[in-house]
């Protein structure tokens, strides 16, 4: 398997995955969402790994989708009620939503900004962690979208559905300290180097257990919510690929790269 977006180390039963595009702060592109999908299938296929961990290989963890990829791509559809926007949109769904379905353990260790449909992607992981300078938020509001990759969908069940309101209806940051206040994170730690280390020493933890015990763990949790999300997943698709508007994401994605909140 030849991966663009992705580094992979293996130690032992864990792998641990980088995003790169590291440039543009791990901002996920056309590839991230398609090299996923073949990722975790071949994940869930191997059982030599166990469980992985994700992390960023720069300074974030990800800027959230790349909108400069997104819209050279697919801004043509973007109004249209389009059938291939909600295609494009079930695609991007695809990847997170084979981790959550799944039998493996996925861990999220974000350091940095992790913000929009990087949020969506660790409320698709079975545990979060992060370093100090770990920022969160769900900026889809501001920019005139409703979020559709997971976040309105899981996060309620992880924070609570008050914190998700605030966060979805603000898109403000919120640091590691509110995070872990809120439980969107099980623990913080001091820097990346710390995160990485500490992580992995739970998750070898996790992983001494019996797996056949471990993997039907991780799934009766989360079939507890399957159903609904699924279902919430394809609504917001179709209210997307019909609702979307593009001028709000214009007018509103130079703001938020001037960082004015
Ligand atoms: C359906 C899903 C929707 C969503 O995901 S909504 C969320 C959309 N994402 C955002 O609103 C985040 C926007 N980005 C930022 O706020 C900042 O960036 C960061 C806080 C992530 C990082 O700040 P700093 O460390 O100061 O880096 P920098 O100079 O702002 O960015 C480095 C390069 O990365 C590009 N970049 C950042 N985010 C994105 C993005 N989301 N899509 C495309 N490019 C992005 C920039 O433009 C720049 O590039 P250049 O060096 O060429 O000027």
């Amino acid at each position: 398997m030849s991966l663009n977006f992705f580094e992979t180390q293996r130690l032992g039963n864990i792998e641990l995955i980088y995003f790169l595009n590291e440039k543009h702060a791990s901002a996920q592109t056309w590839e991230f969402f398609t090299e996923l999908i073949e990722l975790i299938e071949n994940i869930e296929k191997d059982d030599t790994i166990y469980s992985t961990i994700f992390a960023g290989k720069g300074n974030h963890f990800s800027a959230g989708l790349d909108f400069n990829d997104f819209l050279s791509h697919f801004g043509h559809l973007i109004g249209n009620d389009s059938k291939e926007l909600y295609e494009t949109i079930k695609i991007m769904q695809k990847g997170m939503n084979l981790m959550f379905g799944g039998k493996k353990i996925y861990i999220a260790a974000v350091s940095g900004s992790c913000i929009g449909s990087g949020l969506d992607f660790i409320s698709a992981c079975d545990l979060r962690f992060c370093s100090q300078d770990a920022i969160f938020s769900l900026k889809e509001t501001q920019l005139g979208i409703a979020a559709d990759l997971g976040s309105l969908q899981r996060l309620p069940f992880i924070i609570g559905f008050n914190n998700t309101r605030m966060l979805a209806f603000s898109s403000k940051n919120i640091d590691a300290k509110t995070a872990k206040q809120i439980n969107l994170v099980n623990d913080v730690f001091d820097g990346k180097e710390q995160l990485i280390s500490e992580v992995l020493k739970i998750v070898q933890s996790f992983t001494k257990n019996p797996t056949s015990a471990l993997f039907a763990t991780k799934q009766f949790i989360n079939n507890l919510i399957k159903e609904i999300v699924n279902t919430q997943l394809d609504s917001i698709a179709q209210f997307n690929a019909k609702f979307l508007n593009i001028r709000d994401m214009q007018n509103n994605l130079p703001k938020i790269f001037k960082k004015e909140q």
